[in-house]
Parts: C-alpha cells; sequence; structure tokens
C-alpha cells in the first residue's frame, strides 16, 4: 500500500544485493517510516520477537525469507532453523503454517539445492498472501455496500481492533481490506479505530495506514467501543485474526472479546477476516487449546510516544512497584461470530462451513 504516494509491500528482498531482507520497522511507527534490512535468521527471529514485525499472515511470510536466508550459508540447518523461527511467537498459526511449508519445500533437496529453492517459495507465501488479501477485500466488500445502501447519503461506520492492514500482511490487510476498497470505491466508509492498549496498534498502526490512503477515521479508546455501539455508530465491527479453529473460534488482539460481547449484545454484525494461512483445524476448542502469548509486564506500564520536541520517550504510567500481567490474545467463541470473510468467500463461522469452503484442509 501508500506511503507518501508510493506503493510499498510490508516484506521485500533487497534490489541491490538481491538476498536480504527489507521490512518496516513497525516499533518506529507512526513517528518513523525507516526500513531494516535483515541478514540472517537470527535477525528476523529478534524482528518478529520484538514486533518491528507483526500480524498474523505477515511474520508468517517473514519467517519464510528467515529460513531462506540460512539457507544462504548453513543449509544442514534447515530443522534447527526452522524450529527456532517457529518458537518466536505462539499465537499466530501463520508463523508454523508457513514454517511447515517450507520444511515441506525443502527437507528433501540436496543442501546445495536449498538456498534457490527457499527464496522461491518464500516468494510464493507473499506473493499468495497478496493476493489472498485482495481477494478478502473483494469478498468483504460487499459487506459495506450493503450498509451503504441502506442508508444513502450517510457514513457507513465500521469499527476494528489492533491492526489488521497491509502492516499486518504482505500487502492489502485483512480487516482493511474491504474498508481500501469500499473507499476507492467512493463508500463514505468511516473507522472506529481501537486504540488497541497495550502496544497501541490502532492508534499507531492502523490510524498511519488510514491517514495514509486518506481513509476518514477516528481514534478511540478500547473501552469506547460499547458505547458507541449502544448508540448506533457502529454498523458492523470487522477485525482480523491470528488463528482460527475448525469450530470457527477466534483468536486475536486482546479485547477483541470483549468487543464481540458488545456487538452481540447490540445487534452489530461482527465479522472477522482470514486469510487461509489462518486457520487451524487441528484445535476445536479455541479458548482451551490456542497457546495465548504473554508478553512483558513494560508494555502495559509503560508508554511510548513522541514528546512536543519532537523526542521518542517512554514514561512509566503505572504506579511504582505494580506488576502487570500482559496476555496478548484472546478467544471470541463461534457463537459470537457473524461470519468470516476469506478469499475464497464469506462463511458462517461454523465447522460445516469452514470444512465445505476447505475440503483440501479437512
Ligand atoms: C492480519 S491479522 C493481524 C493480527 O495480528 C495482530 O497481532 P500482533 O500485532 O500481536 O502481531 C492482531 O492480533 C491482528 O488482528
Amino acid at each position: 500500500m501508500r506511503i507518501n504516494g508510493v506503493w510499498h509491500r510490508s516484506l521485500r528482498v533487497d534490489e541491490q544485493d538481491g538476498w536480504s531482507v527489507r521490512i518496516l520497522d513497525q516499533t518506529r511507527l507512526p513517528w518513523e517510516v525507516v526500513w531494516l534490512r535483515l541478514t540472517d535468521e537470527n535477525e528476523v527471529a529478534h524482528a518478529i520477537r520484538t514486533m518491528q514485525t507483526r500480524g498474523a499472515p505477515l511474520i508468517g511470510a517473514t519467517a519464510a525469507y528467515g529460513v531462506a536466508l540460512a539457507m544462504r550459508r548453513e543449509p544442514a540447518a534447515l530443522e534447527a532453523v526452522c524450529a527456532m523461527l517457529a518458537e518466536t511467537r505462539p499465537t499466530a498459526i501463520n508463523l508454523r503454517w508457513a514454517i511447515e511449508r517450507m520444511l515441506a519445500a525443502l527437507r528433501n533437496l540436496p543442501p546445495a539445492d536449498r538456498a534457490a529453492a527457499a527464496y522461491a517459495e518464500a516468494a510464493a507465501i507473499a506473493d499468495d498472501d497478496a493476493a489472498t488479501c485482495e481477494a478478502i477485500g473483494r469478498n468483504g466488500l460487499p459487506l459495506l455496500q450493503e450498509i451503504a445502501a441502506r442508508k444513502p447519503g450517510e457514513r457507513v461506520n465500521v469499527l476494528t481492533h489492533c491492526n489488521a492492514g497491509w502492516l499486518a500482511t504482505v500487502d492489502w490487510g485483512t480487516a482493511l481490506a474491504p474498508i481500501y476498497m469500499a473507499h476507492d470505491a467512493g463508500i463514505p466508509v468511516h473507522v472506529w479505530v481501537d486504540e488497541t492498549r497495550p502496544r497501541n496498534q490502532g492508534a499507531a498502526l492502523t490510524a498511519f495506514e488510514l491517514g495514509a490512503h486518506g481513509v476518514p477515521h477516528t481514534v478511540v479508546a478500547d473501552n469506547a467501543g460499547g458505547h458507541l455501539m449502544q448508540h448506533g455508530q457502529v454498523d458492523i465491527v470487522i477485525v482480523g485474526t491470528d488463528r482460527v479453529t475448525r469450530t470457527g473460534d477466534v483468536a486475536n488482539k486482546i479485547g477483541t472479546y470483549l468487543k464481540a460481547l458488545a456487538a452481540r449484545d447490540n445487534g452489530v454484525p461482527f465479522w472477522v477476516a482470514l486469510p487461509h494461512s489462518t486457520l487451524d483445524l487441528r484445535v476445536a476448542d479455541g479458548v482451551r487449546e490456542i497457546p495465548i502469548e504473554e508478553r512483558s509486564q513494560a508494555e502495559v506500564t509503560d508508554l511510548t510516544g513522541r514528546t512536543a520536541d519532537g523526542r521518542i520517550e517512554t514514561i512509566r504510567v503505572a504506579a511504582a512497584g505494580s506488576p502487570a500481567a500482559n496476555p496478548a490474545f484472546d478467544v471470541t467463541p463461534a457463537r459470537l461470530v457473524t461470519g468470516l470473510i476469506t478469499e475464497r468467500g464469506r462463511i458462517p463461522a461454523t465447522e460445516a462451513a469452514i470444512a465445505a469452503m476447505y475440503p483440501e484442509k479437512a
């Protein structure tokens, strides 16, 4: 997508050297646009762990290039490198999906052939993600068109949580893809952007993306969503996801479950956008089986922002000495999900519909 009018993917092979990997440092956004150059699998692992690169589909694609970087130097280390990268973050299934796809493509090749094959497979994963997310946009667009037709001349209000835009994928995004397409089609879409504590992916990243694309939006405190829904200010909720079980349970950024409860209580449709790489049909009960990443206390007790004179500073906002807990995801039961927007179409969040849409995964 575009930054200052220039089209970018969130991830690319360096055009100068043809082998290192370029990613946006998302911990520096929205204040600075910094492209990092990753040269080995350890730098990729660090980028994923520290969330310099983040978002379920994007961490999978980036890990795939981490394998390719390793194969340049040590093709015999395939299994060890894949195991190391797979452990960088536990909740997004896209990471394991990408690693398993790289292993399948490489493990039976002679070591000398692995580097070229790894770059080809990583590029295929990245291209697949961009195309998949564009299709998600096309399949989600009718939802916004239908709302616009019901309220001619009025804005279509979407609430989203966290960042499921092009910064979370190779391109287009998942939850934001239909919004971009609706905006570009002239639909008066407006987005309520949950700030998304504690890392503020909404206030920092979704707001940055929407602003760069010219999409009207309003940043709100996480706790404002229920109030907005009660007062008819939200026509639809669309979020991304890090893992969807075979029964339709949805793991996503912490706070998503609370939005789904408020949406159900107020009769607001709650849709989840995902590519095929986010499905985990090995899991039935999301609340009991999906591992929830526990991140550092400092993400809750501290805040990073820009001072009036332009310095990026981190300050403590919690009382000194108070401990914090930081579960990074929660699971929304399928019963609270109106439907899933996939690259193949929209379906209810049910085991039968998922199996019918993805028979090859059963
Ligand atoms: C396109 S799905 C993005 C998904 O990933 C985010 O998690 P994180 O920022 O921790 O990588 C969040 O759950 C988004 O919904």
